[in-house]
């Protein structure tokens, strides 16, 4: 098998990603700058990757599929509906946030300190405060990027990687934290190393694959405006 090609995309600004929210699991919906986020997501998927096959998304993301489809109506240029849309799928969803879903974020590191928040939001394996009320026994009250990777990697096993090894070219959308956790997996990353990692938002993230699901090559922003490399090492916001 040569190379193969994978996209990763993280979904454009929401509603609590602008008012500076944890979301989590909270299916918040596209901020007016996240809907601006899609749309360029989508010519660049236009012009970079038309040949790609297969589009897997959490559960949380096909209100963002339809954002693409609605600005497609607006906008005869951007056709997305060549894409295949496999179910979503929950495994790729972000990770639970526990009792800070719904907290701001600065006000968080005000109260508990940077450090703290910094590894509550972005360390491998200490999940953030518990959730005090779970509605179901198979919910976990929170997550640590360990868990989510736990939930994820299955799916990358079983569904993901299997289409990659027939040859399809697969596009990934998802969030944040359940990325981090399958560009961690790829790129064999360190606890450490992953702490300092942040995706951005719509930018077509590029992987070049080796036979074994392995990186042959850093990964790569596609499109226009994307940021320097720099960015996903250095850029957390409160
Ligand atoms: O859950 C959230 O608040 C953000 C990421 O949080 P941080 O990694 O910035 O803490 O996830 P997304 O908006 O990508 O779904």
């Amino acid at each position: 098998m040569s190379a193969c090609k994978i996209i990763l995309i993280r979904h454009g600004e929401s509603c609590w990603n602008q008012e500076n929210h944890f979301c989590g699991w909270f299916d918040s919906d596209l901020s007016k700058t996240g809907i601006q986020e899609a749309r360029r997501g989508g010519q660049a998927l236009k012009g970079s990757c038309n040949a790609f096959q297969q589009y897997l998304c959490d559960t949380l993301n096909p209100h963002l599929l339809k954002r693409f489809r609605s600005i497609r109506a607006n906008r005869a240029s951007l056709d997305l509906m060549f894409l295949p849309l496999q179910m979503p799928d929950l495994s790729l969803n972000e990770r639970h946030y526990g009792s800070l879903t719904g907290l701001n974020k600065a006000e968080t590191a005000a109260k508990h300190g940077e450090a703290l928040v910094k590894i509550w939001r972005h360390s491998y394996d200490i999940p953030p405060p518990p959730m005090t009320f779970i509605m179901s026994l198979d919910q976990l009250p929170c997550e640590s990027l360990k868990e989510t990777i736990a939930h994820t990697l299955p799916f990358w096993n079983e569904e993901i990687a299997p289409q990659i090894k027939k040859g399809k070219r697969v596009l990934i959308a998802a969030h944040g934290n359940s990325l981090r956790g399958i560009v961690k997996h790829l790129e064999d990353m360190s606890e450490e190393a992953i702490m300092e990692l942040n995706l951005p938002k719509e930018i077509l993230i590029l992987y070049e694959l080796d036979k074994n699901l392995k990186p042959i090559k850093p990964m790569r922003f596609l499109g226009d405006g994307v940021p320097a490399m720099s960015y996903i090492h250095s850029h957390i916001k409160n």
